[in-house]
């Protein structure tokens, strides 16, 4: 199976919160952005394998600054690392201030997802390959990270309380 280069997943999203989407402080729900950050996740997991896939588990999601009303949400995913058939995408939050042009980073995530072959059973996916300094950066560490959602899964499975 050919690897495919980190950049072949990116996968970029801007939208614009609206009334509908905040809650009573005026700021973006912190559901709205668990949503987003699985479709944009998944989307850039499928463009790795070309295969459908699930989510296997989502790492932490800190919420480190709010996204007000009019402000613009911008979300940025790409799959950093694989194994047999996990893949491991990085998602990146940021708010713009659509006046100023200014950035703040809101959140970032790494989730997992799994690719499903035609019976729905875990099929093999292609390797990365990391070309920018910040590529090779998330692939460095990826598998560390891979060892530790296995050993929290196995954890969870055992546990009798
Ligand atoms: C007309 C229709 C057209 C349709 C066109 C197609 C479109 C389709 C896509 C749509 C795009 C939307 C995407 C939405 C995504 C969801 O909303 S999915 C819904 C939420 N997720 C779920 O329900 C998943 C539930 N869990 C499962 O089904 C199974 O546990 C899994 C994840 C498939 C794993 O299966 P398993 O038989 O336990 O397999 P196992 O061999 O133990 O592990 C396989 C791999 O998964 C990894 N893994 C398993 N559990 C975990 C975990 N908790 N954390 C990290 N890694 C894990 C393992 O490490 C292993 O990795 P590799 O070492 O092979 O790389």
């Amino acid at each position: 199976m050919n690897a495919r280069k980190a950049s072949e997943s990116r996968t970029v999203m801007t939208d614009i919160v609206l009334p509908p989407d905040t809650n009573t402080h005026g700021t973006i729900f912190g559901g709205r952005v668990m949503a987003y950050v699985d479709r944009i996740a998944s989307i850039a997991a499928m463009r790795h394998c070309r295969r459908p896939v699930v989510t296997a588990s989502s790492d932490s999601l800190d919420f480190l600054a709010p996204i007000r009303v009019g402000d613009a949400i911008c979300i940025e995913a790409f799959v950093t690392w694989t194994h047999k058939t996990s893949m491991e995408v990085f998602v990146k939050i940021e708010a713009e201030d659509l006046l100023t042009g200014k950035r703040r980073l809101t959140s970032t995530s790494y989730l997992t997802f799994v690719a499903l072959d035609e019976n729905g059973k875990p099929t093999l996916v292609p390797e990365v390959i990391p070309e920018t300094e910040e590529e090779k950066w998330h692939y460095a560490k990826a598998k560390e990270r891979y060892e530790m959602r296995k050993k929290r899964r196995a954890e969870l499975l055992n546990r009798t309380l």
